[in-house]
C-alpha cells in the first residue's frame, strides 16, 4: 500500500489548519451560540474579549489530530482509486480515472476519517466555545483547561460514548461531501489542463480553493446540526437525535439555521484547501 500519500495529506492537512482555524472559530461560535449578530459582530466580540488569541482557541490539538485526518482522508481515497483503477497518483494523468470511480473513493475516504475525526472534533468545538477571556487573577477559570482537560472531563462526565457525540452527523456530513469535494477538483483540473499533463499550480490552487467552497456548501446543514449535538449536554438543549436536532433547530430558528455559517465556511473553505491541493501535489511530485 503506497504510503506517501499520507505523509502528503498530514503535512498538507496541517498547513490548511493554520490558515483556516480562525475562520472555523468564528463559524463554530455562529452555529452553536446566539449572542451575536454576524460574522464582524462575532470577530469584534471575540477580539475585544479575548484578543487575536481567542481565535486560535484549541489550534494546538487539531494540528496534530486534524492532519492525522486528512492523512486518512487523502491516503483512502488515493488506495482507493488504486484497488478500483488499478493506477497510482502518478499514472492517473495519462489514464484518468471515471467521476465515478473518484466519487466511490472520496466517500470511502471521508466515511473512514469520520472514525478518527469525532473524538478530535468534539474537542476542538468544545474548546472554542469557551469564550471566557483568558484567565487571570480573581476570574474563575475556564471549564476545561486544554485538550487533555476537556477528554478526561468528557470521559468522566458523559462516558467513553461522550466522546463520539454528533458522530452519526459528522459521518452523513462527510461521507458524501468528500466525494463531492473530489470529484470537483479533478474535474476543474481537467477543464483547464491539456490530456496527459500535469495541472499548473495556478489550476490547482483555484481547483483546490472551487472543491473546498463546493464540499463545504452541501455539507453545512449537516455541518450545524452535528455542532449542535457536540455542544449538547453543557447546559445548552438536550436533543433525543439527530432528526430531533434538525427538527427543533428548524422549529425554533426557521430553516436558515441550517445555512449559518455558511459565508464563513466558504471564505475558509477557499484558501484552506487551495494550500491543501497545492502542497499535496507538489509533495507527490518531488517524491517522484
Ligand atoms: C466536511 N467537508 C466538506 C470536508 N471535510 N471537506 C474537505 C475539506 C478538508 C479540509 N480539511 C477543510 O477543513 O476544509
Amino acid at each position: 500500500m503506497p504510503v506517501e500519500e499520507f505523509v502528503a495529506g498530514w503535512v498538507s492537512g496541517a498547513l490548511g489548519l493554520v490558515l483556516g482555524h480562525p475562520f472555523d472559530t468564528v463559524k463554530v461560535r455562529l452555529q452553536t451560540q446566539s449572542t451575536y449578530r454576524g460574522i464582524i459582530d462575532c470577530m469584534v466580540k471575540t477580539y475585544r474579549r479575548e484578543s487575536v488569541l481567542g481565535f486560535f482557541k484549541g489550534m494546538s490539538f487539531p494540528i496534530a489530530s486534524i492532519a492525522v485526518v486528512n492523512s486518512v482522508l487523502f491516503g483512502v481515497y488515493s488506495n482507493a482509486l488504486l484497488l478500483l483503477t488499478a493506477t497510482s497518483h502518478h499514472e492517473r494523468r495519462l489514464q484518468p480515472p471515471s467521476y465515478m470511480h473518484i466519487f466511490i473513493a472520496g466517500c470511502a475516504g471521508g466515511f473512514l476519517q469520520t472514525y478518527c475525526l469525532a473524538p478530535f472534533d468534539l474537542i476542538k468545538v468544545r474548546l472554542q466555545n469557551q469564550t471566557e477571556p483568558r484567565a487571570g487573577r480573581g476570574s474563575p477559570p475556564p471549564r476545561y483547561r486544554g485538550p487533555v482537560h476537556c477528554a478526561a472531563s468528557i470521559l468522566q462526565e458523559e462516558g467513553p460514548r461522550g466522546l463520539f457525540r454528533g458522530a452519526w452527523a459528522l459521518t452523513l456530513r462527510d461521507t458524501p461531501t468528500l466525494g463531492i469535494y473530489f470529484v470537483t477538483y479533478e474535474w476543474l483540473c481537467r477543464q483547464s489542463t491539456p490530456e496527459g499533463q500535469n495541472p499548473s499550480s495556478t489550476t490547482v490552487l483555484v481547483a483546490g480553493g472551487f472543491a473546498g467552497i463546493a464540499s463545504w456548501v452541501t455539507a453545512t446543514p449537516l455541518d450545524v446540526v452535528k455542532s449542535r449535538m457536540q455542544m449538547a449536554g453543557l447546559g445548552q438543549r438536550e436533543y433525543q437525535g439527530l432528526l430531533d436536532c434538525m427538527v427543533s433547530s428548524a422549529r425554533q430558528e426557521g430553516l436558515g439555521v441550517f445555512f449559518r455559517g455558511l459565508t464563513i465556511n466558504s471564505a475558509r473553505a477557499f484558501p484552506v484547501n487551495a494550500v491543501i491541493f497545492l502542497s499535496y501535489e507538489y509533495l507527490l511530485h518531488a517524491w517522484g
